[in-house]
């Protein structure tokens, strides 16, 4: 009996996780062929950018994963159909219809409030009570010597070699083994085998994580440092997972309710997405493709994920105002903010890669966005190029790590090197995008900075180095209801306590892409503090690649010289070699002095 409550409750972290996501999972998304669409995507500059979903038209649906069970996943911000326990269960299964539309809008709201406290009240009695349970049992298990936790035994060094000599564990063997090192490493003193280490037991998890869910072991360790143990599995299995569908309305050509009816005339099984956006609309089940429909067509929605609607939501551009969208292929957050300034005043959407701009300048035609100019343009360039913007969305090239579950090629994809040049790459042009801002700017003055990642190198850290860089910006809120505060320290590093005013989002607990959201309010430069942010830069330099340096007169951005010639110099060769010039021979590197 006692051996039957134990596995039990072993089994909870893994299957009862799986089963919240499993549903969705099996029947296969709407959304997995929106991922498909990779040519409008547009190819990688240099990386693979993780790249935004903002934008892919072809999408076969006959998908039916409507309603699916995603039972006990807290804090929802997009609800599931399982949600829907309540007694009106009969009349939300009727379609959406004018008439309906409002009343459900307002139900779906007042009942996503009540159950974001439920699920919070909930997950805290079940935590509580687990740890209850488990306590007692433990306990009881301690006296009695239970039998399997003395079969549990953590492999030394020596015997994980040898099981890698072997062809490595079976997958049962390796599901069990993350069991039970996350039940040792939640409750290390008590649980733990004597003799071994903390760090023993991770390091197995990690090895385990990354082979049962298929990344390289650098990335595996780099994405559950940020979570407590069990909800590094909770994230990685929600990576497994689609994400639902979303549309956003262009309000520029239609209402939601008019698109809503469409829709559902057309067999479109939809609700709206949330209290917290009044353009979303969430596609649960379809007949048609959904990015073929007429009004597909005829731009009256974007395929948009919800979490790439939050930058946008929190640069809040006005009416007749000069925005800069420094990295804006395919378009999403661009025509978004076209709609929200009502076709007014002038957005430059700039996208490095040419090819790029094609799905980007399409969606901006066939949206009717008549306010966007589009160029092509390295955004470290800025504010060379032009500046004096109210406000700049810099939406960054980031790693992907947000995205997992639409572009897996991320989990074995991603070095150390590649964050190392991602936050590298980011620094630059967060610089570029704050220099881009008017302070005097009437109704702005205000920068937007997001990722669709979720690891610190390329978000907390990014800022951080903003807000040392340039003493005239400071963060504020962002304005978004939900969503977790930055870290504020991480690993030993320490940011400014500001940082907390940041945004994440994650898969697994707002059932939407992994996001983050920053918003910089620009104010005037003293002198002084000019003189000390470039004091502080030419102390201080940052690490260049030759990748980067797509033109050696960039931005206003501090660089070492002596550590930089080299980089500097291949890039000159390398453009020299597109010209068809021929290259100067290189030059010796510099010796330096241990
Ligand atoms: C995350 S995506 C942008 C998605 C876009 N904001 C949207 O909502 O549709 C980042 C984009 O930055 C572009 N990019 C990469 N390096 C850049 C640079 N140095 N300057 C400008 N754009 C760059 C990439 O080609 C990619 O299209």
């Amino acid at each position: 009996m006692r051996l039957h409550l134990k596995e039990t409750l072993m089994n909870s972290i893994l299957i009862w996780i799986r089963s919240a996501f499993y549903q969705d999972y099996n029947t296969g998304s709407i959304y997995s062929h929106v991922d498909s669409d990779e040519p409008l995507r547009g190819p990688a500059q240099e990386f693979d950018f993780g790249s935004d979903d903002d934008e892919e038209p072809s999408i076969p649906v006959t998908s039916k994963n409507k309603r699916s069970k995603q039972a006990e996943r807290p804090k929802k911000i997009i609800p599931t159909g399982s949600d829907d326990s309540s007694s009106d269960e009969d009349e939300d299964d009727e379609p959406v219809t004018m008439a309906n539309m409002a009343a459900r809008s307002r139900k779906l709201e007042a009942r996503a409030a009540a159950e974001e406290e439920l699920d919070i009240a909930e997950m805290q009695a079940r935590e509580a009570a687990e740890l209850e349970d488990e306590d007692d049992m433990d306990d009881e298990i301690e006296e009695d010597g239970d039998m399997d936790t003395e079969q549990f035994h953590l492999p030394t060094a020596a015997e994980r070699e040898e099981e890698k000599a072997n062809g490595g564990p079976d997958v049962h063997t390796v599901q069990r083994r993350m069991r039970e090192c996350v039940r040792v490493l939640s409750k290390f003193k008590k649980r733990a085998e004597k003799g071994r280490s903390r760090a023993e037991y991770v390091s197995q998890v990690v090895a385990d994580i990354a082979s049962y869910y298929g990344y390289n072991e650098f990335l595996t360790e780099k994405l559950f440092q940020l979570f407590s143990v069990t909800e590094a599995i909770e994230f990685f299995e929600a990576n497994e997972v689609s994400r639902p569908v979303t549309i956003r309305t262009n309000t520029l050509r239609t209402r939601r309710r008019d698109l809503a009816q469409a829709l559902v005339n057309r067999g479109v099984n939809l609700e709206p997405i949330g209290k917290w956006t009044n353009v979303g609309l969430q596609v649960f089940e379809s007949n048609v493709p959904i990015g073929a429909t007429p009004e597909y067509l005829a731009g009256h929605y974007m395929l948009q994920a919800a979490s790439s609607f939050l930058p946008v939501i929190a640069l809040s551009p006005q009416p007749n105002e000069r925005v800069l969208d420094m990295a804006s292929a395919p378009g999403g957050k661009t025509t978004h903010m076209a709609a929200l300034m009502q076709n007014t005043g002038i957005i430059f959407a700039n996208e490095l890669n040419k090819a790029r701009t094609k799905s980007l300048t399409a969606n901006v035609h066939r949206l009717g966005c008549r306010n966007v100019v589009v160029c092509s343009y390295d955004g470290r360039e800025f504010p060379k190029v032009m500046g004096g913007f109210d406000r700049v969305l810099l939406d960054a090239p980031c790693s992907g790590t947000g995205v997992i579950s639409k572009d897996p090629s991320v989990k074995i994809n991603k070095s150390e090197r590649d964050f190392t040049l991602l936050s590298h790459l980011q620094k630059q042009l967060i610089l570029c995008a704050i220099d881009s801002i008017t302070p005097e700017s009437k109704t702005g003055g205000y920068l937007v900075y997001s990722t669709c990642s979720v690891t610190v190198d390329e978000n907390e850290a990014v800022v951080d180095y903003a807000l040392k860089k340039r003493p005239n910006v400071k963060l504020v809120d962002t304005g978004l209801e939900f969503g977790r505060e930055g870290f504020t320290s991480y690993r030993g590093k320490n940011f400014n306590p500001s940082v907390k005013l940041t945004r994440r989002f994650y898969p697994h607990v707002h059932n939407m892409d992994g996001f983050f959201v920053a918003k910089f309010k620009v104010e005037k430069r003293s002198k002084s503090a000019i003189a000390a942010s470039k004091k502080d830069e030419a102390d201080e330099p940052i690490e260049v690649d030759e990748e980067f340096i797509q033109n050696g007169d960039t931005a206003d951005v501090a660089f070492n010289d002596d550590e930089d010639r080299p980089y500097l110099e291949e890039a000159k060769r390398k453009r020299m070699k597109a010209k068809g010039l021929r290259p100067p021979p290189r030059s010796k590197p510099v010796e330096t002095q241990a």
